[in-house]
């Protein structure tokens, strides 16, 4: 029987459930709803955390408070009432499309019991709470996937912060395993590859493709961050997917904040200089992002759209991310199943009627406990 048997005869104790596998999706997080009010303490935690800002921290913590959440806020909400849907935040949104759909492909190629769950690195759910729940439920293994195909200290290490502190106060941690990124996962690149050619078929070909990237700070690059080269990983796998060359697949990096340099080149100097030489149709991808956000619903395709067009350009069309696609939700699952080997929940010949079974008594026991029968 899978689990750990109860000899307390203690009803309802953590050992009385059945053991299940979880994976654990986690995004950046989303403010709750596009207003100042909501935005500024997404912020103050987000550009709180010391992976994000690598700043002497009394120094950081006084300009944060004193100048950047008083004037951020209220121009972000502005960027992201442009994008948000009558269901909220679109990253939240397809957030959990994908963990819907994961756990659905998860369930019918494997017989244990597994669960997905999302939580969100900044805001709610947080990584914490949802690991916590996920453990009095049963959870004793415990996969991690960071929904950043590329790894950066700033974003996927930031995860392993959380994770690690959560795991630190629980009596019981499950057995846990991460993934540090799927940058070059050939299922992946084939899933970019092919939301490409759709896209052509559909519009027609643009005469470049630009591929841009979130970017860092490049002072994080010379500390060693290997997210730079992983991106230019993606990049070259997905120009050699697609039969093109660096002049028809230039990459670039968005989204900088604040005033020393971070990787180039520059997304909008670089839709800009398109503009200029000539270009007149552009297709653009952002292929470190699993799910559609404000930095590619509102900086990509409507802000460098716009740049491009005053530059020269006729049109610049954004091809959205695999969101809950079919083929992003497979490759996922291929790369969870990858990380999960030798786990019973995930094997051939895991007894799940047996496993059912001892749920459902350990329920009933429970409930009688609580009764007081
Ligand atoms: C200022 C430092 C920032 C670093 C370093 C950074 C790295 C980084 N971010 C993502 C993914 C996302 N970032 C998003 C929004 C966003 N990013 C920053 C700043 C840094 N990001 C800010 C201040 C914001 C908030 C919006 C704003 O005020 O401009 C988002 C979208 C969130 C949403 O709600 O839609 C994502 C996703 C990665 C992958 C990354 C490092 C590789
Ligand atoms: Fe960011
Ligand atoms: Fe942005």
């Amino acid at each position: 029987m899978p689990g750990t048997p109860n000899y307390t005869g203690l009803a309802g104790h953590s050992h009385d459930i059945p053991a299940r596998a979880g994976v654990l999706l986690v995004n950046l997080g989303t403010p709750e709803a596009p207003t100042a009010a909501a935005v500024r303490p997404y912020l103050a935690q987000f550009l709180g955390d010391p992976r994000v800002i690598e700043y002497p921290r009394l120094l950081w913590k006084a300009i944060l408070h004193g100048v950047i959440l008083r004037v951020r806020p209220k121009r972000s909400a502005h960027a992201y009432s442009r994008i948000w849907t009558e269901q909220g935040s679109p990253l939240r949104v397809g957030s959990e499309a994908l963990a819907a759909a994961l756990q659905a492909e998860l369930a019918q190629r494997r017989p244990g019991p597994v669960r997905v769950e999302l939580a969100m690195r900044y805001g709610r759910p947080a990584v914490a709470d949802t690991i916590a729940r996920m453990q009095r439920e049963g959870v004793r293994r415990l996969l991690v996937l960071p929904l950043y195909p590329q790894y950066s200290a700033t974003s996927t290490g930031s995860v392993f912060d959380a994770v690690a502190d959560t795991v630190k106060g629980l009596r019981w941690p499950p057995e846990l395993r991460q993934i540090n990124d799927y940058h070059d996962d050939p299922a992946y690149i084939a899933a970019l590859a092919a939301s490409v050619r759709a896209h052509w078929d559909r519009h027609g070909r643009g005469e470049k493709l630009l591929m841009s990237f979130h970017g860092i700070p490049e002072r994080y690059l010379r500390a060693g961050d290997p997210y730079f080269c992983q991106c230019h990983a993606t990049a070259r796998l997905l120009r050699e997917a697609l039969g093109l060359t660096d002049e028809q697949a230039p990459m670039s990096f968005q989204s900088r904040v604040g005033r020393e340099r971070w990787l180039h080149p520059y997304t909008d100097e670089t839709v800009k200089a398109l503009g200029r030489d000539g270009v007149k149709r552009l297709d653009a991808i952002s292929p470190g992002f699993a799910v559609d956000c404000l930095e590619t619903l509102e900086e990509i395709a409507m802000q460098n759209a716009e740049f491009f067009r005053e530059a020269g350009g006729e049109s610049m069309r954004y091809i959205r991310c695999l969101n809950a696609d079919a083929s992003h939700v497979d490759a996922l699952a291929a790369l969870v199943l990858r990380h999960t080997q030798g786990w019973p929940e995930f094997s051939p010949g895991y007894d799940a009627a047996a496993a059912a079974t001892a749920l459902a008594a350990a329920r009933e026991r429970a409930r009688r406990a609580s009764q007081g029968a």
